[in-house]
């Protein structure tokens, strides 16, 4: 199996703006050249061309808009974060719903780009129809236990199996993440060790005293 991956998303958090998300990045730069795993960073728009030319780790947008380059105010060209640096997107996180069609369209936008993405889901039908549209990654995350503290890994880990074997049974070439109140190395472990590739995490990391020790721990089992 390729080096697990953990995705650390910033979302619009104050600890996650400015100089603080710069503490993160170059603190998930130090610990994935330690460890060998994966270690991305979803930042603010206004961080990807920073980022993603000043740190040596998968740099990823938040959300794509399903548009092509012209008048739309306001929205997030695929094109422009391409240009800024991303290696990827997250598509259709709970915080950011689309219609499934706009789903699809973010999905080919982004593989013409050569974006990887991550459709983020709820449960596993929602992986399932995912699946379909051929992402690199699947992650499924239960929406009540965002931004809990109560990991997915430990209290729910049903959901978690179910939306593999969902995704494996459409494509088994489209990697599943899952996320959730993910926060210790034995919560990644779980998720692993029941057919994941990794986490898509938040808080644990980006409200941390000490980010750069959480994402030791994170990556402590694997
Ligand atoms: O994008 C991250 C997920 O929404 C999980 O957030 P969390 O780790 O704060 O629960």
């Amino acid at each position: 199996m390729d080096s697990p991956f953990v995705l650390v998303n910033l979302k619009t958090y104050q600890e996650g703006m400015g100089s603080n998300a710069h503490r993160i990045a170059a603190a998930a730069e130090i610990v994935a050249k330690e460890s060998g795993a994966v270690i991305g960073i979803a930042p603010a728009f206004t961080e990807l061309h920073p980022m993603s030319h000043h740190y040596a780790i998968p740099v990823y947008a938040q959300h794509i808009d399903a548009i092509t380059p012209g008048a739309h105010t306001g929205h997030i060209l695929p094109e422009a974060v391409r240009s800024a640096g991303a290696r990827g997107t997250l598509i259709n996180h709970s915080e950011r719903r689309l219609t499934l069609a706009d789903i699809g369209a973010c999905v080919e936008s982004a593989r013409r780009l050569h974006l990887e993405t991550v459709v983020c889901t709820n449960n596993d039908a929602t992986s399932a129809a995912a699946a379909a549209l051929r992402p690199d990654y699947v992650a499924i995350e239960p929406p009540e236990l965002i931004g809990s503290g109560v990991s997915v890994s430990k209290a729910d880990p049903g959901i978690i199996e179910r939306s593999v074997n969902a995704v494996r049974a459409v494509n088994p070439d489209v990697n599943v993440l899952t996320g959730a109140g993910i926060q210790s190395g034995e919560c990644v472990k779980i998720a692993v060790d029941l057919g994941t590739c990794g986490v898509l995490l938040a808080s644990s990391v980006v409200k941390a005293d000490d980010p750069e020790a959480v994402l030791r721990d994170l990556v402590s089992l694997l």
